[in-house]
């Protein structure tokens, strides 16, 4: 049972209609008093809290109604119904125990696909599964791993894939950000929709809005012709914003609007779209103290991680290097056409004390290396030493140009330069040779205002 707190009647009577054509059943309490005494009879599987539910439009009694609810019961889950104008008091709201906010007037499929995934979610998380139970359940064809904490995140994406909530990744680069959005979307009811990827960190103020709502053309000087923007690519499906700790201020905003109330313009049109999407982000940056610094919406923070997943670097699982490191073999096995391929028991114990601060594209890499520069198929410590150390010497100091004829800066911005044209301007590769994120290689590209081509 749902139980509507709010004094308004016609809110009341329309959300009770939308509950029940769902299958839902919903009882209404029209004032603080009447929902705690109902609360007391029956505890309801998910409460809707209007957080102006009184006349008094500071909405200061919602929050003070939501405490109380907490006081009684720590877990039901609760939906705030907030305006624009009373934001504030929904982060409040969030803070002191809310599961989500949901803004005013609130778009019917956007307003149940929040009150069943607060629903699912309550179930009780299964006890910890080993690799082939979950194997058994889910789909997590090509990611390797079987430390317990790498568990905990199959598990986790597992039971939440199903729901709409919005998943936040958190993890250094190259911890698998990306493979295990493509997971949560390919374990979800969406899968046979569209997967949508979006960079954020490669995306300039300018180009962001016609990057994510499209553009009609004649919209700005260079809009030759209409674009879709990726929302729009996504609806139905999910789409993926990587990198979102990159975002500046101003584009915050636009983004927060939309995953809010599931609409949005296309620039140069006056007509407004709504979008069924489910939203998966990432990011290598610390949000949460972005958010202490500032630099990173409040609500947005709130808006984007119902469900927080945290992967943990590679160093911190060392037994699952061995796993990986045959799993990359094994393909390059079959790619070279080299069946005896072979890793030493000396080098896989080497490989398992390095540190990876690259995590696993790092290991993936040296191990793609060295079995491309080392003809035998028998791989020992010194191959893989020397992979490494070649990638050191590259910068070594006999190469460097003499002190004092160049600057720091001047150096970066030739070595961009050079792995641009090295690699025919494929940024993923050039930035992977330098080391780099793609968003970071792309910050660098504005800083020197190096031209490229997309
Ligand atoms: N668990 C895993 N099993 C197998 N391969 C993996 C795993 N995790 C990551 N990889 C591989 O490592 C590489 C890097 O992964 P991915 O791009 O998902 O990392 P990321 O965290 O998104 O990195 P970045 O923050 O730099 O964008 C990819 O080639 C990916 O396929």
């Amino acid at each position: 049972m749902v139980l509507i707190i709010d004094d308004d009647i016609a809110v009341q009577k329309s959300l009770a209609l939308l509950l029940r054509q769902q299958g839902l059943e919903s009882d209404t309490a029209g004032n603080e008093r009447e929902a705690l005494a109902k609360l007391a009879e029956r505890m309801p599987d998910l409460i809707l809290l209007d957080m102006n539910f009184t006349v008094d439009t500071t909405g200061a009694d919602g929050l003070a109604t939501l405490r109380r609810i907490r006081a009684l019961n720590p877990v039901v889950p609760v939906i705030l119904i907030t305006g624009w104008a009373t934001m504030e008091l929904a982060i409040a709201g969030m803070k002191t125990g809310a599961n989500d906010f949901i803004a005013k007037p609130w778009d019917n499929q956007h307003m149940l696909q929040s009150v069943k995934t607060a629903l699912e979610l309550q179930r009780p998380p299964a006890t910890s599964k080993n690799r082939k139970q979950l194997d058994q359940q889910f789909n997590f064809e090509h990611i390797v791993g079987q430390d317990p904490a790498f568990l905990q995140v199959l598990e986790t994406i597992g039971r939440v894939a199903a729901t709409d909530a919005s998943v936040l990744i958190l993890g250094e680069s190259g911890t698998g950000k990306e493979l295990i959005a493509e997971a949560i979307h390919e374990n979800s009811r969406r899968r046979q929709h569209p997967f949508v990827k979006v960079n954020l960190g490669g995306i300039s103020t300018t180009l962001f809005e016609s990057e994510l709502f499209g553009h009609k053309r004649g919209a700005f000087t260079d809009a030759r012709f209409d674009r879709k923007g990726r929302f729009e690519m996504a609806h139905t499906g999910s789409i993926f914003l990587d990198e979102i700790g990159e975002l500046d201020l101003t584009s915050q905003v636009k983004l927060l609007r939309v995953l809010q109330d599931r609409k949005f313009e296309v620039l140069g049109s006056s007509q407004t779209r709504s979008v069924d999407i489910r939203l998966i982000s990432a990011t290598n940056r610390d949000l949460a103290e972005m958010v202490a610094e500032g630099n990173f919406r409040e609500d947005l923070f709130y808006r984007i991680n119902l469900i927080t997943v945290k992967l943990p670097p590679l160093r911190e699982r060392p037994g699952d290097i061995p796993l990986l490191a045959r799993f990359y073999l094994d393909n390059l096995r079959e790619l070279y056409d080299r069946p005896d391929l072979e890793i030493s028991k000396t080098a896989m114990a080497w490989l398992q004390q390095y540190p990876f601060p690259g995590n696993i594209r790092e290991l993936k890499n040296l191990v793609e290396r060295t079995v491309l520069i080392t003809p035998r198929n028998f791989l020992e410590v010194e191959d893989f030493r020397t992979q490494l150390s070649a990638t050191a010497k590259r910068s070594g100091a006999d190469d460097l140009p003499v002190v004092g004829s160049m600057t720091l800066e001047e150096m970066e911005r030739e070595m961009i330069q050079r792995a641009l044209d090295h690699y025919d301007q494929h940024i993923t590769n050039a930035a992977r040779a330098l080391g780099l994120t793609r968003s970071a290689l792309y910050r660098r590209l504005e800083k020197y205002g190096i031209d490229f081509e997309r």
